[in-house]
């Protein structure tokens, strides 16, 4: 790796833009990635994150604007670009007549490795996803979470810098979400590498170091998810009352706070939620019960871009995971 590479930043867009023959899937996206950073991209079904993803991988060419993945030109220096990263796509792209070794084997082929180097690299990375076991079955005997794990095993077999996940868990339970978590962590422990991944899940946006919330082709926001939530400003004070919109109504003129009435609840937005729980009672209202919670990142999303995440994702029409175009 020359100095170069590893003095830069893992990832650079500046001003990207994709458009497909009649939608802008990437309208100016802005980002840098630190190395060893566990990056994510949060955001709906047709945001522009796969389609950013295939840009920083070479397999597709931006419209407009630049970005650097490893220190190189993702048009300019498509071969560097791509011995520098590992991906795992959303659709499987294991060959299943062929074992777990023979799979990898065949990477490390494409990827120019000597056998020494695959032998050695196969047992590092088939014991990191916990498929030392197994190494000599037939990937169509393994579970969908087995394959997703002999993936990102595939894709750490080159010792890439920077290793892209396009929704890593996508279909699967879950366990298997979780144990394949708990192998993304130890990669982490034992690789120097940076994790871009894209999820629409909000629990594994959490588990990043930083994550851009991406809606309709652009970064709503990117932070840590404490900052993002700290910058919401509100938590959620939950009542139910005996009668919700007279409390609603007394709680706004008595204590000038925003409340949101939802079906069977009222929401208090306050700056402070513990502190305004005894307020709540001194105004003699009725309530049946009470909880605070912080702000999620759907709050977040909700705030920087008028939807919840949950109901965007909800809406975008159901479909499979597509192979990279
Ligand atoms: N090859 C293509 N031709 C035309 N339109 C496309 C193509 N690929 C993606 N799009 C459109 O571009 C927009 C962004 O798609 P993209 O796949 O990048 O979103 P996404 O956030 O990754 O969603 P998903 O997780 O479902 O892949 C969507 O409106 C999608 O329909």
């Amino acid at each position: 790796m020359t100095l170069t590479a590893l003095e830069s930043p893992a990832v650079e867009v500046r001003g990207l833009t994709k458009a497909y023959e009649k939608v802008e899937a990437v309208r100016g996206i802005d980002l840098t990635v630190a190395s060893g950073e566990l990056f994510g991209f949060l955001g709906p079904n047709g945001a522009g994150k796969s389609t950013t993803i295939k840009i920083l991988c070479t397999l597709l060419r931006p419209t407009t604007g630049s970005a650097r993945v490893a220190g190189h030109d993702v048009v300019r220096e498509r071969g560097a670009v791509r011995r520098s990263i590992g991906l795992v796509f959303q659709e499987p792209t294991l060959d299943e007549h062929l074992t777990a070794e023979q799979n990898l084997r065949f990477h490390g082929e494409i990827y120019g490795l000597d056998k020494q180097t695959v032998r050695s690299r196969s047992d590092v990375v088939l014991d990191m996803v916990g498929l030392d076991d197994r190494r000599g079955d037939l990937v169509r005997t393994f579970s969908g979470g087995m394959k997703r794990r002999l993936e990102i095993a595939r894709g750490l077999l080159h010792s890439p810098r920077v290793l892209f996940l396009d929704e890593p868990t996508i279909g699967l339970d879950p366990e298997s979400r979780a144990t394949l978590w708990r192998y993304i962590d130890v990669l982490r422990r034992q690789e120097q590498i940076t994790v871009f991944l894209t999820t629409h899940y909000m629990d594994e946006a959490e588990r990043c170091d930083r994550i851009a919330i991406v809606d309709a082709g652009l970064v709503a926001a990117l932070g840590t998810p404490g900052e993002l939530k700290a910058g919401v400003g509100h938590d959620r004070v939950r009542l139910q009352t005996s009668d919700d919109a007279a409390s609603a109504a007394v709680v706004r003129e008595r204590l000038g706070l925003e409340v949101v009435q939802e079906r069977d609840a009222l929401v208090v937005l306050a700056p402070d939620g513990e502190r305004v729980v005894p307020s709540l009672f001194e105004l003699g209202l009725r309530i049946r019960s009470v909880s605070v919670s912080r702000p999620s990142l759907d709050d977040v999303f909700l705030a920087c871009t008028g939807g919840r995440l949950s109901e965007k994702q909800a809406a975008a029409a159901p479909r499979g995971p597509r192979r990279p175009r």
